[in-house]
Order: structure tokens, then sequence, then C-alpha cells
């Protein structure tokens, strides 16, 4: 049962406001791109990686990743992180077409955990046909209206933070991705796409670790999670 890894990293990291793009920038001399195709290919259950890269900086992409030894395609992404994702599913199923299982993992979660890694593909290859990681809130949480004035208190007992890599049967990912592009419809996350199809999606426990690294708060923590674990 193939595994194949898309790796949306074509995002500009306008919050983080480097000079380069986010999965570009360096954290213990590397890019986090480089960080997080390492840690899916430390799973050992995907055999090809397709990375999304900053449409101008393919070549310095493949170049960054040549030293992995991992099985690895780089292709343009677009200009929005379902319209990168959907580029990346078309280019995997041109080259692994026996694909059966997609995992779909932001390049700025670029230190998850392979163990994590695992459990999603688990629970795919268990039959869920889209499986998301998940933190429950540590904050309570408030609706506001548009001058920031409390509208309620919302019950965060069912709520959840969502992570990457989210999995899916490979089916069910190109149906909700040809609809969303029929419809000029995004997401914030590749479930969303699915749950408009009415098919269900599966939870599996998420970990601090998979952090997104979004602003130079997030990079100053995983840059101390690093230094830590004496891994810097
Ligand atoms: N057009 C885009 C936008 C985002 N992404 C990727 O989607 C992931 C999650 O996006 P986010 O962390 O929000 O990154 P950016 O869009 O780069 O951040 P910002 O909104 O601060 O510019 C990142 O790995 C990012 O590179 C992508 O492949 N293509
Ligand atoms: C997919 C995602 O990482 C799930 O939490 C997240 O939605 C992507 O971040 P963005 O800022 O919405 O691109």
């Amino acid at each position: 049962m193939s595994v194949v890894a898309l790796v949306p990293a074509a995002g500009r990291g306008e919050r983080l406001g480097a000079a380069v793009p986010k999965a570009l920038v360096e954290l213990d001399g590397e890019p986090l791109l480089v960080h997080a195709v390492r840690g899916l290919w430390a799973s050992g259950c995907v055999q090809h990686v397709v990375v999304a890269a900053p449409p101008t900086q393919c070549d310095v992409v493949t170049a960054a990743l040549s030293s992995l030894g991992a099985a690895v395609t780089v292709v343009p992404g677009g200009a929005e992180r379902t319209e990168s994702v959907w580029l990346a599913l078309q280019a995997a199923l041109a080259a692994v077409p026996d694909t059966e299982v997609v995992l779909v993992h932001d390049a700025a979660r670029a230190f998850t955990p392979p163990a994590m890694i695992r459990s999603v593909v688990d629970a795919v290859r268990a039959g869920a046909p889209a499986v998301i990681p998940v933190l429950p809130l540590a904050d309570t949480v408030k609706q506001v209206d548009a001058e920031g004035r409390v509208l309620a208190t919302v019950d965060r007992a069912s709520l959840r933070a969502v992570q990457t890599p989210q999995g899916f049967e490979r089916g069910v990912l190109v149906r909700a991705h040809r609809a969303a592009a029929a419809a000029a419809l995004g997401a914030t996350d590749d479930a969303g796409l699915v749950e408009r199809l009415g098919e269900p999606v599966l939870t599996v426990p998420g970990h601090t670790d998979a952090m997104k690294i979004t602003t130079p708060f997030d990079l100053a923590v995983a840059t101390a999670l690093l230094t830590h674990r004496g891994l810097a």
C-alpha cells in the first residue's frame, strides 16, 4: 500500500516576516522544509514525497532536499494552500500511480514526531477515509463581534486545534480537491474539503512538537525545543 506525502511549502511566510519564504528559513543550519521532510522519511511509512515549492525557488528546494536520500518530487506551488496541495496531489498520482494513502503535511510543522505520522497512516490503513491529529484547547474561547465585543463563551470541551499530517484514502482526497477546484472554494485544511463531501473525518492525538511555525515567537520556541533536547 503506497503512501505518498504532499508537503505544501509555497507560502510566503508573511507573519514570520523573514527575508526568504518560510519553508527556506533555517533552524539549526537547515531549512524548515528539510526538517519536515526528514521527519516524514524517518517515519518509515512514506514511499514518496511531493513538495509544492515557492514557484521561483524550485531549484533551491530540490538542492536543499537532495542530501536526505528520500524520493522527492518538487513542483511549483499555487497562490493559496489549497491550490498548492492540489498541484502536488496531481504530481503525486503521476509519479506513484499505485498511491493508496496520501498525507498532507505543512512544511511549517517541521518537528512533527515520526511516531505521530505513523499513527495517522495506521488509522487510514485501518479503514478511516480521513484522519487528522488534534489537540485540546488550553485557553478559554470567546466568540466576538466585528468591534471585539464578546458575544459568547464557547464550550471548548468539544473543540480541537488541528495539526498535520492529515491522512486520506486517495480517492476521497482526489474527490474533495476536484470538487473544491470546480467550485473555486478553498479551505484552511484538507479535511475541511473532505467534510464538504459528507465523508467522516477521524481524529487521533496530536503532539505539541507538531506546532506550526507561524510567527517569530514560534521560531524561537522551536529553536528552544531543539536546544533543550540537545538536537541543536
Ligand atoms: N500558497 C500557499 C500558502 C501556504 N502554503 C503552505 O501551507 C502551509 C501552512 O501555511 P502557513 O503556515 O499559514 O504559511 P504561510 O501561508 O506561508 O504563512 P503566512 O500566512 O504568514 O504568509 C505552509 O507550509 C505553507 O508553505 C503553500 O504551500 N502555498
Ligand atoms: C492545515 C493547518 O496546519 C491546520 O491547522 C492550518 O490550517 C494551515 O494554516 P493556515 O494559516 O490556515 O494556512
